[in-house]
């Protein structure tokens, strides 16, 4: 009689890809002042969220705190070069896994930045505005030299600390649209860099930080997810006790 050889047992599970992977995400740039994490959305769930964005009516995006009595009025007026419509929404309730998939890379963007306190359980100790879905047609832009936020802004969104741009549409389908930003040249004096990322792809940096501007569409559509994580404490509009 043969005795079969015991079947060796498995005792240990592999780990998750998360904890395998230093990074969850694949770096396609990084530069100090931002970075671009390569298909943070695969084609499919692009699919999927196209489908959803389809039912929304971008509108004239608005400058920022129009009306507000004590906001800054320098950065209203440099807001008011641009020419986009957008759309907000809650991606928590109408999209949960592209929602998911946002926080996820402002953690990892946290790990780039250790801009926003990490609290015991490894959460981040923020909250996060509605998601901007941006469109620009033909001749539109965001032409403004701007931050996101201002470390000494007087603002509700100068509590914004990262910002990150999902890009929606292929590179093949629109011309211009340049986003650029200041970073610091090998002189050391700031010159203006092109980024470019293709859709599904994330630019992540502090919204305090970098300085941007999305040049005229000249060709096609452009469209963008951007969403703000933001921390009450860095901005004084929350913190000011005279308020
Ligand atoms: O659409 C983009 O690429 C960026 C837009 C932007 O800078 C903003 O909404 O603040
Ligand atoms: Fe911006």
């Amino acid at each position: 009689m043969t005795i079969e050889p015991r079947r060796r047992l498995r005792t240990k599970m592999a780990p998750p890809p998360s904890y395998v992977r230093k990074s969850l995400f694949k770096i396609k740039e990084k530069a100090a002042d931002y970075i671009v994490l390569e298909k943070a959305l695969d084609s499919h769930e692009l699919e999927e969220l196209h489908k959803l964005l389809k039912r929304k009516r971008p509108q004239p995006a608005k400058m920022k705190n129009e009306g507000a009595g004590e906001s800054d009025d320098e950065r209203k007026a440099r807001y008011a070069d641009r020419d986009s419509s957008i759309s907000w929404f809650k991606a928590e309730v109408e999209c949960p896994l592209v929602y998911q998939r946002l926080l996820c890379l402002v953690r990892e963007a946290n790990t780039h930045w250790p801009i926003i306190k990490v609290c015991k359980t490894g959460e981040l100790e923020c909250t996060y505005e509605e998601v901007q879905y941006s469109v620009y047609g033909p001749g539109q832009h965001f032409n403004a030299w701007h931050q996101d936020a201002f470390v000494k802004g007087n603002d509700p969104e100068d509590a914004r600390q990262m910002t990150v741009v999902l890009m929606l549409s292929k590179q093949s389908e629109y011309t211009g649209g340049s986003f650029q930003a200041k970073v610091k040249g090998p002189s050391g004096k700031k010159v203006t860099r092109a980024i470019s990322f293709d859709a599904g792809d994330a630019l992540i940096f502090p919204s305090k930080r970098l300085m941007h501007r999305v040049s005229v569409v000249k060709t096609g559509l452009r469209k963008t997810l951007v969403f703000w994580a933001w921390e009450n404490a860095s901005c004084r509009f929350y913190t000011d006790s005279k308020r």
